[in-house]
């Protein structure tokens, strides 16, 4: 078996522990209520579990299941390549997009591969993190040559979980007390990407993670997962870990930092984690749904007021990411730019 690369090794204190605490407790919502009519119970439940949770699955999403069986099929045979072949699509510097395998969450190597693409190709991005400058680049994205169908099979699976993005971005405004389309201009040239990951068995599930610990920086995630299991989610009421139970075809839905700042706080952005497993691999799909580069991120007019002043300074979206994707290549020093940096001091 050979000895662990020290880069995967967790801080003691962010080790797994390898029993999960209650799993299934993530509230479960079933969207079918939009097509019974029953829309303001589906919002109520909506809001609860973004305030209480931060995360819920949601059943009855309308995404067919055949076009998941079809991504999921796609996404195993173009990992099950060797890693010279998948190399050809590697992202780099350069190429914000496509194949990587020593992803960092917070400085320590994550247990895994993965392969991004972006839903907007070109996806349009601040060239650099500095305020001053406004020039913007292009992503492009890379296209593996195998398995053949795999760019028409990804497109059909972002185009409907697209729709699932946009329906749940409208049931959030809704909970917010805000109109159903308030949010969807700031996706007008969205930077939103899908990642497709492969989690490896891993020897040291005791040591390693899939993913550490982290939040995610967006509007909303909405995952796909496989029946492995592995995904953690802090437990606002007591900082617990407790394990998303996986359940089949449904979704994980969870709000990202972005509705954090537009609800000033009303729903918080919660930490998440990997666990890795020492049998099985997992596979997972998350579907980031990020605003347009020039979006400023504030909290909403609407939402606050001088008993409830805003919470953040607001902040650029493209030059958020550009200063995060800067420190995805190497080891930091220093912590990567988070939401608290924003965050107007208490008087
Ligand atoms: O694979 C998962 O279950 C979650 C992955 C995740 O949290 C992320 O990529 O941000
Ligand atoms: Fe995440």
């Amino acid at each position: 078996m050979g000895e662990i690369d020290p880069a995967f090794i967790q801080s003691i204190e962010q080790r797994p522990k390898l029993t999960v605490t209650d799993p299934g407790e993530i509230p479960v919502i079933d969207l079918s209520a939009l097509d019974s009519g029953a829309v303001d119970l589906l919002v109520a439940d909506i809001g609860k579990a973004c305030e209480e949770w931060g995360f819920f699955q949601v059943i009855n999403h309308g995404v067919p299941l055949e076009v998941v069986r079809r991504i999921e099929a796609a996404m195993k045979e173009f990992f099950d390549q060797s890693i010279d072949e998948k190399r050809k699509v590697k992202r780099d510097e350069a190429k914000a997009m496509g194949y990587h395998d020593s992803e960092h969450t917070k400085n320590v190597r994550d247990w895994k591969e993965v392969l991004d693409i972006a839903v907007e190709d070109p996806m349009v991005i601040s060239a650099s993190p500095d305020p001053q400058d406004q020039e913007l680049t292009e992503y492009h994205n890379q296209w593996p040559e195998y398995p053949p169908e795999f760019r028409k099979i990804w497109k059909e699976y972002a185009g409907e979980t697209e729709k699932l993005a946009v329906k749940l971005l409208e049931l959030i405004s809704l909970s917010l007390g805000l109109a159903g389309d308030r949010l969807i201009e700031f996706f007008q040239g969205q930077t939103s990407l899908i990642r497709l990951n492969r989690y490896p068995p891993c020897p040291w599930p005791e040591l390693a993670l899939g993913v550490g610990r982290h939040k995610d920086p967006g509007a909303l995630t909405v995952l796909f997962q496989d029946g492995v299991g592995g995904l953690e989610v802090k437990r606002k009421a007591d900082g617990e870990w407790v394990g998303v139970k996986p359940i089949p075809n449904a979704y994980i839905i969870n709000v990202g930092d972005v509705i954090q700042v537009w609800s000033n706080d009303k729903y918080e952005s919660v930490e998440h984690r990997v666990v890795a497993n020492s049998e099985k691999e997992r596979f997972s799909i998350p579907f980031f749904f990020f605003p347009a580069h020039h979006v400023n991120v504030k909290p909403l007019e609407e939402l606050t007021n001088t008993e409830n002043p805003p919470k953040f300074e607001e902040y650029n979206w493209g030059k958020f990411m550009a200063t995060r994707n800067r420190s995805d290549f190497k080891k930091q020093a220093v912590e990567n730019i988070q939401i608290h940096h924003f965050r107007v001091s208490e008087q």
